[in-house]
């Protein structure tokens, strides 16, 4: 049952006392970007993360995928200390960044071969998450040939297709059109359920943010501001009065400060 509290649940990711500086591009001074962060994502757990733009975020994401290093705290996924980028957790951007020479087939297959999985393996896998996401049918296409929704599920296939237990999301439908954005969404959420996978989803959007996940937390001052469960049954009623109660509450939490709103 959804909400229903699971005591044998592992912790997928452990994010522990972090904090990050960069050297300002102005004045060559360091300064953190991240302070202190502690956040806990549950196995089988949808977690989004809401802030203005550049409190941090997409830093947040590649210290958990191990592309950079903490200056302060570490991150442990699944029990293990993340010390390099490993590939442990799959990554969507929103750019979809697909290699255009290949089928949407071969792109998906990359991961697989890369891998070293026999051919027919590759194959099956690619077969498993092109269903999945429903490709069926452009399989043979290329990256040219598609809208912005058939190239990112291919870019959430490609993902999917190396079976990560961990998938992090930067803002993956940020570029879509409203009523593909909307579709997307719903897949998405089949996909949740269906792979049991440990989503990490970062979004400019409260209603997106509020419609998908399980938790929502909003970064702020290079802080979390805070860190709010959705007590919502799926599917979630975007015009329900409680709904609208979790989008006046972030919209409060984080104030003037302009984010995008669909
Ligand atoms: N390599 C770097 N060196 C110096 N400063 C950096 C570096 N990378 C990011 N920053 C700064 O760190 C801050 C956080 O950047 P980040 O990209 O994580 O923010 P964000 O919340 O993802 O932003 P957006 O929503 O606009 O994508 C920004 O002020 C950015 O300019």
């Amino acid at each position: 049952m959804e909400g229903a509290l699971d005591t044998n649940r592992k912790k997928a990711i452990e994010i522990k006392g972090l904090g990050k500086k960069y050297e300002s591009f102005n004045d060559g001074e360091s300064q953190y970007v991240l302070r202190d962060i502690n956040i806990d994502v549950m196995e089988n757990e949808f977690v989004c993360v809401l802030g203005p733009s550049g409190c941090g975020k997409s830093t947040l994401l590649n210290l958990i995928s191990g592309y950079i290093k903490p200056s302060d705290g570490e991150i442990d996924i699944f029990g293990e200390k993340v010390t390099k980028a490993s590939g442990r957790a799959g990554m969507v951007f929103q750019e979809h960044a697909l290699m255009p020479w290949l089928t949407v087939k071969k792109n998906i297959m990359m991961g697989p071969k890369l891998h070293h999985k026999s051919k027919e393996e590759c194959e099956k896998i690619a077969k498993k998450y092109i269903d999945m996401v429903g490709l069926g049918g452009i399989e043979d296409y290329y990256p040219r040939q598609l809208s912005g929704g058939m190239a990112q599920r291919v870019g959430i296939a490609r993902a999917l297709a190396n079976e990560p237990k961990i998938i992090l999301m930067d803002e993956p439908l940020g570029a879509l059109d409203a009523m593909t954005r909307e579709n997307m969404r719903r897949e998405l959420l089949k996909i949740f359920q269906k792979t049991q996978i440990t989503i990490f989803f970062i979004t400019h959007s409260v209603q997106e943010a509020v419609y998908l996940a399980d938790r929502v937390i909003v970064l702020k001052n290079a802080a979390v501001d805070c860190d709010v469960k959705i007590e919502l049954d799926r599917p979630r009623d975007m015009k329900s009065p409680d709904f609208a109660k979790y989008i006046e509450y972030f919209e409060k939490r984080l104030g003037d400060i302009p984010l995008t709103s669909d």
